[in-house]
């Protein structure tokens, strides 16, 4: 089921944030749904504004215009709170307790606690229970506050990049029993990351974020099929500007190679290539608004 009624795990309309401190619009206009039981790359630069759409949606901050729905509810209400999980990158956890403490907690926290999904959690990363939380490294510590995410049985798990310190043996371990949670139980997952090759092996839904903008919120697939680089004779730039949307373009003598959303079939003298979703990520990440040059072309033109 599509369309505006249908069941979405976040759905904004106009929504706006800025922080009180240093005035900064963190977010603005932004409208998009995030269909039920995807797993989301939410993307962006730095400063893009992912932290903040996800403490949002966490319920730690309160939108000042439009509206922010969490699986068709209000976040930070007391329904949302016992159905959404949310790892902010400080995971915050009492470093007093030991790691038995800490899930002992999660259990009293939560009615739906899944007391073997957090000690396999914790046990898959060779941490031992007794040992309190303070003495962890960083990247024994987020896994212990996946743990507590994943034994709340969360419907939505929203992930503020939080493999950045995992080795990359406890990285892969991870995104596998957070694909196995979501195949198993459908939980949404949203996540927030950098590492574009990982993106493309488990997500089906990309939310990207421009200063505050969201610039995309398609499906994985959608994207890929949509989008062509092509490689061909400059004198046809203005043509395909025309007919199709550059998302990003690099000149090297007469030789251009552009990536472009296709409205319709391509006319001309085009070597065609179907990138890959990393690709495809990397050009508007790259890119300004589509249509614009590309900042290494601007620099390049200014020469
Ligand atoms: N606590 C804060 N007080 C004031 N401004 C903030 C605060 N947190 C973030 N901002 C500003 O809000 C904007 C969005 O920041 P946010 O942390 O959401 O971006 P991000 O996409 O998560 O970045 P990164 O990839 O670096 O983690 C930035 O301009 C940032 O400077």
């Amino acid at each position: 089921m599509t369309g505006p009624d249908a069941p979405a795990a976040l759905r904004a309309t106009g929504l706006g944030f800025r922080y009180r401190k240093r005035g900064g619009r963190a977010l603005r206009d932004c409208e998009f749904t995030v269909p039920n039981g995807r797993i989301t790359a939410l993307v962006g630069r730095n400063g893009a504004g992912k932290s903040t759409l996800l403490h949002l949606a966490g319920g730690l901050l309160r939108a000042d215009s439009g509206e922010l729905r969490v699986l068709d509810t209000a976040p930070g209400t007391a329904e949302a709170r016992a159905r959404v999980a949310l790892l902010t990158q400080d995971k915050p956890l009492y470093p007093r307790f030991t790691v038995a403490d800490t899930l002992l907690m999660g259990e009293k926290l939560n009615s739906s606690w899944d007391r073997a999904v957090a000690e396999r959690t914790v046990r898959e990363g060779d941490i031992p229970l007794h040992v309190r939380v303070g003495e962890l490294s960083p990247g024994q510590r987020t896994r212990v506050a996946l743990a507590l995410a994943l034994g709340k049985r969360p419907e939505l798990l929203l992930l503020d990049e939080p493999m950045a310190d995992l080795d990359p043996v406890a990285r892969g371990e991870i995104m596998a029993s957070l694909m196995a949670e979501a195949a198993e139980r459908g939980t949404n997952i949203v996540l927030s990351s950098h590492v574009l090759p990982e993106i493309e092996q488990t997500c089906d839904w990309v939310l990207l974020l421009r200063d505050g903008r969201i610039e995309l919120s398609e499906d994985a697939e959608a994207l890929r099929e949509s989008h062509a680089v092509l490689t061909g004779h400059t004198d046809q730039a203005d043509a395909l500007a025309g007919r199709h949307t550059v998302v990003r373009r690099r000149a090297a003598g007469r030789q251009m190679t552009a990536l472009v959303r296709q409205h319709g079939p391509l006319r001309g003298d085009w070597h065609v290539e179907r990138p890959r979703l990393e690709d495809i990520l990397i050009g508007y990440l790259e890119a300004g608004a589509p249509g614009r040059l590309a900042p290494a072309e601007r620099t390049e033109a200014a020469a």
